[in-house]
């Protein structure tokens, strides 16, 4: 199970990989556009320091024309690092990305995912992962759970190595069911996270535990007092 970050905020990767087992970060225009005009490659440089080398980072193509794509996997390639998925829209043009990207042996994320029949060719063009966009779907009324369950299905059939990276989540419901319908990663922004901890019923619980214990040893003593 990996729990991506899908935002490119350098202190929110920073917080976020100091106490939660990320597993990567991805990107795409739109997150980009988040941060304005940042200096492009060496911000995500910085990203690949703080996630370290295991950790999966995943950074989109803005081409329009199979040659611009495979100029800007390239360049991605060449100035952050050569273990980099290169996202690629799952288009006509993009599918023909993702093969010669396989071809030449780099790491692949197929993206903009809708439709089950989009997965499938993915899959088969061997992606490495395929991002189907959960809310998104759901907010077309197409089912983005039995999507990720026929995905899991149809990779365990043909035996291939695709995961499932879930994205454009916009509750925690939505990425739990992701996951119990057979995705292998979920990529989300921070307030997903927060949502998810930031329950009054989880700090309430805490501060009981807390009370409880001042209550027998007294406001100063902790543990490891004792
Ligand atoms: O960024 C996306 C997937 O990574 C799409 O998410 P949104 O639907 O929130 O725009």
């Amino acid at each position: 199970m990996e729990f991506l970050l899908d935002t490119i905020h350098l202190a929110d990767i920073e917080r976020y990989t100091k106490c939660l087992p990320i597993a990567g970060v991805t990107s795409n225009p739109t997150i980009v556009k988040k941060e304005g005009k940042i200096d492009f490659f060496p911000h995500m440089r910085k990203i690949r320091q703080l996630i370290g080398p295991k950790a999966t980072l995943h950074v989109q193509v803005v081409g329009q024309t199979p040659v611009a794509m495979l100029a800007d996997a390239h360049a991605i390639l060449k100035n952050i690092d050569e273990s980099v998925y290169i996202k690629v829209p799952t288009t006509e043009l993009g599918l023909q990305v993702i093969k010669q990207l396989k071809a030449e042996g780099h790491h692949v994320t197929a993206t903009a995912i809708y439709t089950k029949f989009q997965g499938y060719l993915a899959i088969a063009a061997g992606a490495d992962y395929i991002a189907p966009y959960y809310s998104r779907m759901e907010n077309m009324n197409l089912d983005a759970a039995t999507a990720v369950a026929e995905f899991a299905k149809l990779i365990q059939q043909n035996n291939a190595n695709t995961k499932i990276l879930a994205a454009s989540f916009h509750n925690v419901g939505q990425v739990n069911t992701a996951f119990e319908n057979g995705a292998q990663a979920a990529t989300m922004g921070v307030d997903i996270i927060q949502a998810a901890l930031q329950m009054p019923a989880i700090d309430q619980a805490v501060k009981a535990f807390t009370s409880d214990w001042k209550n027998i040893y007294g406001p100063q003593q902790t543990i490891h007092d004792l």
